[in-house]
């Protein structure tokens, strides 16, 4: 009797039913036995015995075993039922415990033979004694093996749902909400959610969660902390919104839709560093799931405000004559004074924190990309490239040059036609402006929903900022997560290579920012992730006046948000269209490069080579001031300061000396600025021989100081990056090139303002980039433009980097240069600007003045193809 309870166990349960009806039959109706044995009293020994013996020669089919009725279950429960695996292993444990051949058996038991009592006990013995071990295996092999164990549990849960959604379930079920509670255990089995996710889809073919409308969601967990839920297509909506330590997660199936409210709380996770979940993280932005993990609810004062609801895929930059070239190419840097040190990788932790160190001497609060930097050894020489054309002399032709580009352009393609080429380059001239962008930078970032971590912590230059205090009062009212539907769109102002940026206004607020909406779907697709990635990355070091401030970002929708200060003066290229001589004067000239000077000194200093300077992304801030936008073709890199000389008076304690000099020892980048009192001017250069006299006591003091260079001089990459007309010569060249490729377009730049075009302009792009690497600088006559600026041009159209001013000692150099004699930096943000814009001009200080109804609005609509905003 024991051995069919046992084998009933592992047998689906109308067998259950049909063995313990068969076995009372037996049991109380002993129809097959004789007189005598009625006569024996119910229950004493002699009376189960003869049971026990009838029930054996009973076996209605001659050759059956002791067990194999439950074999028979088995079989035809294992291959009735769809949902099991049917793999070959699975099968193979589903037999063990009922071999026919292996088990042993008795030749002698059937209703044939004729069997003593003795011998039939003996059979059934071992009979029991074989199922036992045959079950013990089973169970052992259930336990090793996890398609047994999971496709249980799986099984289990689908039948809950499924049973829920018929409605005949025995499961606990809430009438009114129809919810049904379903636990999911960690799985031990789960290696890591790298892996897991093809893994479970191999393994769990079939639904594990599934609607009456026939959609599919496969979900799955893996026990490591922070765990991912892996979703697969369907229409469900999926909110999550995680914590560990949060309750068994819900399922609720209502009209046929499945919800899981389930808190996630580290996004995904099972990758042991950081590094591994932003990897996750980026996965998870590129993954078609719908992921919606925005807050729930907005205050009740602003619900009816919410103006924004961003259709899903519908934001595409459009592609846009621009002055960009792309090319994609292997990303490589040298770093600084170790020549097979190439950085590729930054990690770019979204913490502000975490990229802030200490100065140990002064304890102010560094900023050090450095820490942060993984170097990537990279195997290939950092000078080939197979955009170098080969130059022989600067006396060569232009039309050997073209010949060159020409083959430089079939190299090109045939790269793009054999991807598995070592060094891959997309070059994309496909417009006459574009822009030229190699990344490929694995640099991953987290997509933190905003940054309220540090709120305006890490900015103190715009630490007042109003802006900050709404931005924080909204989060806390909408329970921290900020998202595009707390944002009323305005008007789209311009349309990237990597997304479109909006201005918008925060709801509640007066408050206007630029938003850049980047769908991660589009980026994946068309590999610019890193791109995208590296932008934020630099946005979220950045606090300077004259570089933008990053506010918030977020995910809404799958479409990545960067929250940014709104510029509404337009660009320096329309501003200077605008002027009379389609060209700016030399003040005007001079306050514009200076604040770009400071602004791509700090960059510099921050480890950030821009690459992509241009009158487009100098914009112009409603106070005149300028800013310096678009970081996504920068390259990050280490910066070693380096100490260039320690004075004339070496040996002697320079602060003595000076009598100013700070004592701090700190060389970090940022704990440089107060270590020198003296202001900033230079003694004047000129190219004219002058009489040697002896320098007045500042100049002196000035040059007496020890000379820091916090700047990347040593970087080097060989990705092809830029915009045409402003591409240095060793871009082009594809020599390598570091942080004096901003010198470089830095000397374009005055050379545009001043003379209203920049200098190597060929009537295309090939003979622009023929005439950067071979054609003499020239001046136009006209405008008439002071000596000093063309000095100062000339220094930096330098066409070899190690000659062009800069190039040694960055900025400072730039700075001492006599174009900017009597210029006082450290104040140059209060001074006047050549012209303040004229913020009406697009429409917003119009949609929010106060007599603004909310009509501004309906701008939206007018959006069209890019976004679809509903009014309501
Ligand atoms: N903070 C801002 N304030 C006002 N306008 C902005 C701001 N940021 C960007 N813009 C406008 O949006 C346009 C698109 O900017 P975006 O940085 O996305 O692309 P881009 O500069 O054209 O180049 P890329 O393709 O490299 O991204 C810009 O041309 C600029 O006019």
């Amino acid at each position: 009797m024991e051995s069919f309870v046992g084998a009933c166990e592992i047998v689906e349960e109308k067998d259950v039913v049909r063995l313990t009806k068969h076995s009372s039959r037996y049991c109380n109706k002993p129809a097959l036995g004789s007189s005598k044995d009625m006569e024996r009293p119910v229950g004493s020994m002699e009376y189960d015995i003869d049971q026990l013996f009838q029930s054996i020669s009973i076996k209605p089919s001659p050759g059956r075993v002791i067990g194999s009725s439950s074999f028979h279950h088995l079989e035809t429960s294992a291959s009735a039922g769809t949902s099991r695996s049917t793999s070959p292993s699975k099968k193979s444990a589903m037999k063990k415990p009922f071999p026919m051949g292996g088990t042993p058996r008795s030749p002698r038991v059937g209703p044939s033979d004729s069997v003593s009592l003795k011998q039939a006990l003996r059979d059934l013995c071992i009979s029991k004694a074989s199922e036992m071990a045959a079950q013990k295996r089973l169970s052992k092999s259930a336990a090793a093996s996890p398609r047994v164990s999971e496709a249980d549990r799986i099984k289990s849960l689908y039948r809950q749902v499924l049973n829920e959604s018929v409605g005949r379930s025995g499961l606990p079920v809430d009438k009114g909400k129809r919810l049904v509670e379903v636990s999911l255990t960690p799985l031990d089995d789960i290696p890591s959610s790298s892996q897991s996710v093809p893994d479970v889809l191999e393994r769990k073919p079939s639904k594990f969660l599934s609607g009456s409308m026939g959609e599919t969601v496969l979900l799955y967990k893996s026990n490591n902390s922070g765990s991912s839920l892996s979703f697969g297509s369907g229409d469900f909506e999926i909110e999550i919104d995680e914590y560990p330590t949060s309750p068994p997660p819900q399922v609720v199936i209502e009209d046929g839709v499945v919800e899981i409210d389930k808190h996630v709380t580290s996004l995904p996770s099972c990758s042991s560093s950081k590094d591994d979940a932003e990897e996750e993280l980026d996965k998870s932005i590129i993954s078609s799931s719908r992921v919606i993990s925005e807050a729930k609810a907005l205050p009740s004062g602003l619900e009816g405000k919410l103006v924004n609801k961003v259709k899903r895929n519908i934001p595409r930059p459009k592609p846009r004559p621009k002055r960009k070239i792309l090319v994609k190419k292997k990303l490589r840097v040298a770093v600084a004074s170790s020549a097979t040190k190439l950085v590729e990788e930054v990690d770019t932790s979204l913490e502000p924190s975490a990229s802030q160190t200490l100065c140990q001497k002064c304890h102010c609060s560094l900023k050090s990309i450095s820490e942060n930097v993984s170097v990537e050894a990279n195997q290939e020489s950092v000078a080939s490239s197979h955009l170098t054309p080969i130059v022989k002399s600067n006396k060569e032709t232009r039309r050997e040059a073209d010949i060159v580009m020409q083959q430089d352009a079939i190299q090109n393609k045939q790269q793009r036609e054999n991807p598995t080429s070592s060094e891959k380059i997309i070059f994309s001239l496909s417009s006459k402006n574009s822009s030229i962008g190699n990344y490929s930078s694995s640099t991953s970032m987290s997509e933190e929903s905003n940054l309220s971590r540090f709120s305006c912590g890490n900015k103190p230059h715009m630490s007042m900022d109003v802006r900050w205090e709404a931005i924080k009062h909204v989060k806390l009212q909408c329970g921290g997560s900020l998202g595009l539907r707390h944002f009323n769109l305005l008007k789209k102002l311009g349309c990237g290579d990597i997304g479109t940026v909006y201005l918008a206004e925060l709801v509640g607020t007066s408050c206007l920012f630029a938003i850049k909406v980047m769908d991660n779907e589009f980026l994946a697709r068309r590999k610019k992730t890193p791109r995208a990635q590296a932008e934020r990355a630099i946005l979220k070091m950045l606090d300077h006046p004259f570089l933008p401030t990053l506010y918030a970002q977020f995910i809404s929708d799958n479409l990545s948000c960067l929250v940014m200060e709104y510029c509404p003066g337009g660009d320096l290229h329309v501003l200077r269209q605008k002027q009379l001589s389609r060209c700016f004067s030399e003040p005007a000239a001079r306050f514009y490069v200076a604040e770009v000077l400071l602004a791509l000194e700090y960059l510099h200093m921050l480890g950030v080579i821009y690459r992509d300077l241009k009158p487009e992304n100098i914009l112009v801030r409603e106070d005149g001031h300028i800013m310096l936008t678009d970081f996504d073709l920068s390259l990050r890199c280490e910066v070693n300061p380096t100490l260039l000389k320690t004075t004339s008076l070496a040996g002697k304690d320079p602060a003595r000396v000076s009598g100013h000099y700070n004592t701090s020892n700190c060389i970090q980048p940022l704990c440089i600025e107060p270590s020198c009192r003296v202001p900033c001017f230079s003694p004047r250069l000129s190219s004219k021989p002058r009489k040697q006299r002896r320098p007045d006591p500042l100049t002196q003091q000035f040059r007496s100081l020890p000379q820091l260079v916090a700047e990347p001089t040593e970087a080097r990459s060989n990705s092809f990056v830029g915009t045409h007309e402003y591409l240095a010569p060793e871009i082009i060249k594809g020599e390598g090139h570091g942080a004096a490729v901003d010198w470089w377009t830095f000397g374009v730049l005055l050379y545009e303002l001043l003379y209203g075009k920049t200098p190597f302009k060929g009537y295309d792009n090939e003979e622009t980039l023929s005439n950067v690497v071979f054609q003499n600088l020239k001046f136009p006559d006209s405008p008439l433009v002071s000596f000093q600026a063309k000095d100062l041009i000339r220094r930096l159209v330098m066409k070899d980097p190690e000659s062009r001013l800069g190039s040694v000692k960055g900025a400072a150099e730039i700075k001492r240069h006599p174009f900017f004699e009597g210029l006082n930096w450290a104040l140059i943000r209060c001074a006047i600007p050549p012209e303040l814009p004229d913020v009406y001009e697009n429409g917003a200080t119009e949609a929010t003045s106060p007599k603004g109804n909310g009509n501004g609005y309906l701008e939206c609509k007018a959006m069209g193809d890019h976004l679809e905003f509903e009014l309501f």
